[in-house]
């Protein structure tokens, strides 16, 4: 029983696959191929409302594809985004710095750019903490947690290392400094705990004032680049050595200028003078961003960088937690005293402004390719005011189930298949008839006439 269904599957699906692969069906396909051209059937529809709706947005099209798309976005060109840039930055002016008041110290761009030389950055220190300071046994730092102790139970030797400055050695100093620390509490005097490392520690509850004359440095940007598929480059330096040297940049009156005053450069990222001394104070972190945006198209004078300035960091009077920007660095030193070499070291807490330079920009070119593209997609598009017409028209308003009638035509194809059944019988019967009507005379003149015309054979009983 099994065999025999398994037999029948067999069966039907080689009919199948003889139906599929007929020769004849093939051969009918193939002559399809050469000999008939497709076209869709339109239907006109005659309602002012709808023509006037697929008027308008085919015109909307049409504006959007010419104003937006080939005129503003300009969708004849051939563009390149992938700009390869080089940023050199110098700072120059003096400053004072007050190490401990009334003692300055004059400062030239060695001492407060730290480091000297950044990718697309700079760093202007603009007030520090310097502690010198030598291997030895001190005080923790007040401000230090857990760093207040009454007995030595209160330095514990290894819990939270985290915060402090040193290795602590489980004492605690009541020293003549410390003694003045009072726990109202207990009214019991306080001492600190004993550190082994760089002594003395930083204090950073004492901070000096700002460098003198910060806002008078002036930071010069030397930017180079390059559009590597048009291969073109440029450099920011757009002017005359005389020009350039003398310059000061100015977004109105001087905005090619690569000198940069670092006063301007605040007011134009903080309006507010209070938080423009924060920043000086505390630190900041700017940001300058030069925008290449180059139409090649026009002359290669006209492919000029533009400058745009604003502060990166959270304004003091909103952020809690960590404000400005600040890091630290020591320098070393030994010194011999006359038995053996001590080392020293200037801990240095830098607070200052850190200018981030980023450079963007892209370059445009007429492209045959490109605008031929962008026509043939808003030929494209230009079909979606049918697909809306359609919408409104056979969906919305009275008229559109007669639309839709007209629009679609659904086939009955058991009634389809009979019809040309019969229509076929019709045809059989009809030749047969005029193959009846004909005689041998008649055939010869018609052959003479119509030489290729197959004309219907005699029986040889009809004769
Ligand atoms: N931050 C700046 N402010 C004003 N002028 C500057 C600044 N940096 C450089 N310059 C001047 O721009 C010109 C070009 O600078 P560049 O660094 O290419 O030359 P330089 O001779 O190495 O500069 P310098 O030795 O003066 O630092 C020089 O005249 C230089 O003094």
């Amino acid at each position: 029983m099994r065999r025999s269904s398994s037999n029948k599957n067999i069966e039907k699906k080689r009919n199948l696959f003889k139906q599929l692969f007929n020769t004849n069906n093939i051969k009918s396909v193939l002559r399809a191929f050469v000999t008939e051209y497709e076209t869709p059937k339109i239907v006109a529809i005659h309602s002012w409302s709808i023509a006037i709706t697929c008027r308008i947005v085919q015109i909307l099209i049409l504006l959007y594809t010419i104003l937006y798309v080939l005129g503003y976005q300009k969708g004849y060109q051939q563009v390149d985004q992938s700009i390869i840039s080089s940023v050199i930055l110098k700072v120059k002016g003096i400053g004072t710095g007050y190490d401990e008041k009334p003692v300055t110290s004059i400062m030239d761009n060695a001492d407060y750019i730290i480091p000297s030389q950044e990718n697309s950055a700079l760093f202007i220190m603009t007030n520090y903490i310097r502690t010198d300071q030598q291997r030895a046994k001190c005080t923790e730092g007040i401000t230090v947690d857990g760093a207040k102790c009454l007995s030595n139970d209160n330095c514990m030797k290894d819990s939270d290392t985290i915060k402090r400055n040193g290795r602590w050695t489980g004492i605690c100093r009541k020293s003549k400094n410390s003694s003045s620390i009072v726990d109202n509490s207990s009214s019991l005097s306080m001492g600190l705990c004993e550190l082994e490392g760089w002594c003395p520690v930083e204090n950073d509850l004492v901070r000096p004032e700002a460098i003198r004359d910060v806002l008078n440095f002036t930071i010069f940007i030397k930017n180079f680049i390059e559009f590597p598929k048009f291969n073109i480059t440029r450099s920011n330096i757009l002017r005359d050595a005389t020009y350039s040297k003398y310059c000061i940049w100015n977004s109105l009156t001087d905005d090619l200028c690569p000198i940069f005053r670092v006063k301007n450069i605040l007011e134009i990222v903080e309006t507010d003078a209070d938080e423009r001394q924060k920043m000086l104070a505390y630190g900041g972190v700017i940001r300058i961003k030069i925008d290449w945006n180059c139409n090649l198209d026009r002359p290669l004078s006209e492919c000029i960088p533009k400058y745009t300035l604003g502060r990166l960091d959270s304004r003091y009077r909103v952020e809690q937690f960590s404000f400005g920007f600040n890091f630290r660095f020591a320098s070393h030193w030994k010194y011999y005293n006359k038995t053996y070499y001590q080392s020293y070291r200037t801990l240095t807490k830098a607070f200052g402004l850190r200018f981030i330079i980023t450079v963007t920009g892209q370059a445009g070119k007429f492209n045959f390719l490109t605008l031929t593209l962008n026509i043939g997609s808003m030929i494209g598009v230009l079909g979606l005011a049918t697909f809306i017409c359609d919408m409104v028209a056979l969906n919305c308003g009275q008229k559109g189930n007669v639309y839709r009638r007209e629009k679609f035509q659904t086939v009955d194809l058991r009634k389809r298949i009979e019809q040309l059944r019969r229509s076929s019988e019709n045809e059989k019967e009809r030749e047969n008839e005029k193959t009846d009507r004909f005689s041998e005379d008649d055939r010869q003149p018609l052959a003479k006439i119509y030489p290729f015309t197959i004309l219907p054979k005699y029986k040889d009983d009809d004769v």
